[in-house]
């Protein structure tokens, strides 16, 4: 069996060649596919199987996806290596995330220029000396979108893990030795914030040669709440969303200028 494609489709994502275009956002939840796709135009959903929501419409002329990845680094890698299968070469990650420095709060963005490798699945690609950075255009497309939508952001580091409740509550854990020592550590070398996929998808992105880039709703900070801190919690990911297009269509049309 051909476990990467069954019946011209990928065996997880259930899309085939031509469903969808060469540039991508990727939001962990898949509910949050639709939002995304009313910013496109012309937009159809393509699949919907598992974790894993496409729809396919248009940015200024140019064919766009936006496929989610479920949660976490296994689902993320499967989804990235599938979409690079069908011709995908750049990437948003549009997430929510946990402020960890205190001036990172509820409600700001988080542009990743590189994410700590805290993770499992990167491990299976790269050794743990390889670097899980961002994709440079990609970067300053969302640095640009952030800034034309005048948005608070911040851009550095974030931290990945596979387990959420290692992160809200590492003391109640086997290993909070572990989990808090190193949180703490993160935190004095100046990490942003805590999610789950960027880890994955850079180095996966690294190992494919494609452009990966991630922005983050900071959805609220433990830390603001442990010092004390009013700590506004946020759900709604218009902005980030926002953000995430308007960074494609940035990429897109550079990409057009240098004749890409
Ligand atoms: O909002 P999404 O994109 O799912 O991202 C974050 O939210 C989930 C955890 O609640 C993890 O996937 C984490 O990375
Ligand atoms: O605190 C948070 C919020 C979103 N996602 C995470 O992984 N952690």
């Amino acid at each position: 069996m051909n476990y990467s494609e069954v019946e011209g489709k990928q065996y997880h994502i259930n899309v085939g060649k031509g469903d969808i275009g060469e540039y991508v956002i990727m939001p962990g939840d898949p509910k949050r596919c639709e939002k995304i796709a009313k910013y496109f135009d012309n937009a159809k959903l393509v699949a919907d199987h598992r974790e894993y929501v496409t729809y396919t419409g248009y940015l200024d002329g140019t064919k766009v996806s936006v496929t989610s990845t479920g949660i976490g680094g296994p689902s993320a890698a499967i989804a990235m290596e599938e979409l690079v299968n069908c011709g995908a070469h750049t990437f948003v990650r549009i997430g929510t995330c946990g402020g960890m420095q205190l001036d990172v709060k509820g409600g700001d963005l988080v542009i990743a220029t590189s994410a700590i490798r805290a993770e499992g699945t990167s491990k299976e690609y790269a050794p743990i000396e390889f670097p899980a950075v961002a994709n440079l255009d990609v970067i300053n497309s969302l640095v640009k979108a952030a800034n034309d939508l005048k948005t608070p952001y911040h851009t550095g580091v974030v931290q990945c893990k596979d387990s959420f409740y290692g992160q809200h509550s590492p003391e109640t854990k086997p290993v909070s030795y572990e989990l808090l020592n190193k949180w703490e550590a993160w935190k004095r070398c100046g990490c942003l914030a805590s999610e789950m996929e960027s880890a994955a998808l850079f180095v996966v992105g690294s190992y494919l040669k494609v452009r990966v880039g991630s922005v983050f709703l900071v959805m609220a900070n433990q830390e603001r709440e442990k010092a004390g801190l009013d700590n506004p919690v946020i759900h709604d990911t218009d902005l980030a969303v926002r953000t995430a297009v308007e960074a494609l269509r940035n990429l897109i049309n550079a990409d057009k200028r240098i004749g890409r």
